[in-house]
């Protein structure tokens, strides 16, 4: 780590307690009405907050976050990467679109490599979410990889397709498999043989994330690699079948399945050929990295590990090189305000349940793995139940409150981060019951911390890094649609300061987003913005 120091605020002086920052993932300002989960439940504790002086609100979508337009709804990753490194980076979607654009994907190394086993006779797979969501992958770049393959004059290729129905609408997978396999098929000519091979949707199949449940991985390498399951004669045969055997079935809940022809699978992955990982965010695509890059390997029993090459789109870690070969580099994300701190001397906290643990750590730090300084930090990861979450939308809160109230008592961390899951993960069942029952989780939650926080002189900034919760459905012609992504909705940004040796106020600055949450943090500690970090929304009075 480079030597970095922070300069100290004038006027500012020391006081006891810690600085807690809550992320409420994916609760959003909605337009409150019976849509908005976030409206519709009891938060009484929040709807104070709200009235608070060290209040407004943040931008966490589309160009406030680096994502390509502001068409584009915020996620996770941009948005705890924006709260960690108090900038505004240009993000996978934005870069992998720049480099197939400019043709720039295509003269390195890694394609080279492509076409040097497929001169060889290989294949080439595709692994990847067939989608527009513009969260893990978007198919319109799997369309100008495609067609590249075709101008490269790569004879054999293989799509293995996940089906999204999370970061678009829960039954809409056909809507991108058919016009993929057409295309599929009008390439197939010349000698060239393209087409499916298999999938199923990504929450059940190969997109695990945290290593929550590798059972989910495993379940995509046996379709995907060794052909193992349920056989059909194409994708969208086996999307319809599915839909028509289960008229609840949505798309992220789907089942694998293998496209085979005359009882055969038809893209196993054999020794010799490519395989590029078409995801480019990180969390759900590392662990079947590891399943092609890693010799030992423990995740679950492979059976076979073909000798392929593999690439990621992106690498998807660069501390801990996974995977070894990527396409197109990842955002160079320094100077985030975790070094800032460790350099400082500043000791911290992290905690939140498997499902958001890496968010409030590897997303918060700019995509790295693992601690940045052991001594000064300290990261915690409750285990989140396996199970879909509008059956137990309290998830894993209570545990990490009573971990955050302990460590607040405790008084060795001076800033505390959590993430509460709620919001988001039971905004994407797109359950209204469960919905409302999860923000009033979290707002039961914030009850608990904050009296903790008062006694001990401390400070909490409350705020999340992006909407989900905020929107529980969509209606047309008095027909309602469940709503289970995220949306482009601002989200709360609140300071409540219980120790009056400070005197805050709001900065009232215009155009603010997540990306000039470090720098206030570290206002509240007592430093002054580094250079280059998006302005504090505080300053003292
Ligand atoms: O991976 C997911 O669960 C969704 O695509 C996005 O959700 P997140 O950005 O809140 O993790
Ligand atoms: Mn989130
Ligand atoms: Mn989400």
């Amino acid at each position: 780590m480079s030597q970095l120091s922070l300069r100290p605020l004038a006027g500012y002086k020391s006081f006891p307690g810690p600085v807690v920052t809550v992320i409420m993932d994916g609760v959003g300002m909605g337009p409150k009405d019976e849509s908005d989960g976030v409206h519709m439940a009891y938060t009484p504790v929040l709807d104070t907050l709200l009235q608070g002086d060290l209040v407004c609100s943040l931008k966490a979508h589309g160009k406030a976050v680096g994502l390509p337009s502001d068409d584009d709804m915020g996620n996770s990753e941009v948005g705890h990467n924006a709260l960690g490194a108090g900038r505004i980076f240009a993000q996978g979607a934005k870069l992998v679109n720049e480099a197939l654009h400019s043709g720039n994907l295509f003269q390195g190394a890694a394609w080279k490599e492509v076409l040097k086993r497929t001169e060889n006779g290989g294949t080439l797979h595709f692994i990847g979410m067939i989608s527009d969501g513009n969260v893990h992958s978007h198919v319109e770049q799997l369309n100008i990889l495609l067609e590249r393959c075709v101008n490269d004059q790569i004879q054999k290729v293989r799509v293995h397709g996940l089906l999204d129905g999370r970061d678009v609408a829960p039954k809409s997978a056909l809507k991108y498999f058919v016009p993929l396999e057409e295309k599929l098929k009008a390439m197939s000519q010349d000698g060239r043989d393209y087409c499916m091979a298999s999938g199923g949707g990504r929450m059940n199949v190969t997109m695990d994330r945290y290593e929550a449940d590798w059972a989910i991985v495993e379940k995509g390498w046996q379709a995907h690699v060794l052909g193992v399951g349920r056989g059909f004669a194409s994708a969208c045969d086996a999307i319809q079948t599915y839909y028509d055997e289960d008229p609840e079935m949505t798309d992220q809940y789907m089942d694998s399945f293998v496209v085979e022809r005359n009882g055969t699978a038809v893209g196993c992955i054999e020794d010799g050929d490519a395989v590029i990982l078409f995801n480019f965010r990180g969390d759900r695509a590392i662990e079947l990295s590891k399943a092609f890059d890693d010799q030992d390997f423990d995740g679950f029993d492979r059976k076979r590990r073909p000798e392929v090459f593999f690439a990621g789109i992106m690498q998807y870690d660069g501390d801990a090189m996974v995977p070894k070969h990527y396409l197109v580099e990842p955002p160079a994300i320094d100077r985030t305000l975790g070094e800032y701190l460790c350099s400082a001397g500043v000791t911290s906290y992290a905690i939140s349940e498997t499902q958001k643990f890496g968010h409030v750590t590897y997303f918060w730090n700019g995509n790295k793995s693992g601690y940045l300084d052991e001594k000064l930090e300290k990261y915690v990861e409750i285990e989140s139940d396996r199970i879909t979450f509008d059956l137990r939308p309290w998830m894993k809160a209570s545990e990490i409150t009573d971990r955050v109230i302990d460590t607040i008592r405790e008084g060795k961390y001076k800033f505390i981060r959590l993430n509460y899951a709620n919001g988001d993960m039971v905004g994407h069942t797109g359950v209204p019951a469960s919905v409302r029952i999860a923000v009033e989780t979290v707002d039961l939650m914030l009850g608990r911390v904050l009296p903790v926080l008062k006694k001990a002189k401390g400070i909490a900034v409350i705020t999340a890094d992006h909407g989900n919760a905020d929107c529980m459905w969509t209606e047309k012609n008095g027909i309602k649609t469940a709503m289970v992504a995220h949306t482009k909705n601002p989200v709360p940004f609140i300071v409540k300061n219980f120790c009056s040796v400070n005197d805050f106020r709001v900065t009232n600055q215009t155009d603010v987003g997540l990306a000039n949450v470090a720098a206030t943090v570290l206002t509240l500690l007592g430093y002054a913005a580094p250079e280059g970090y998006n302005p504090s929304l505080l300053q003292i009075k």
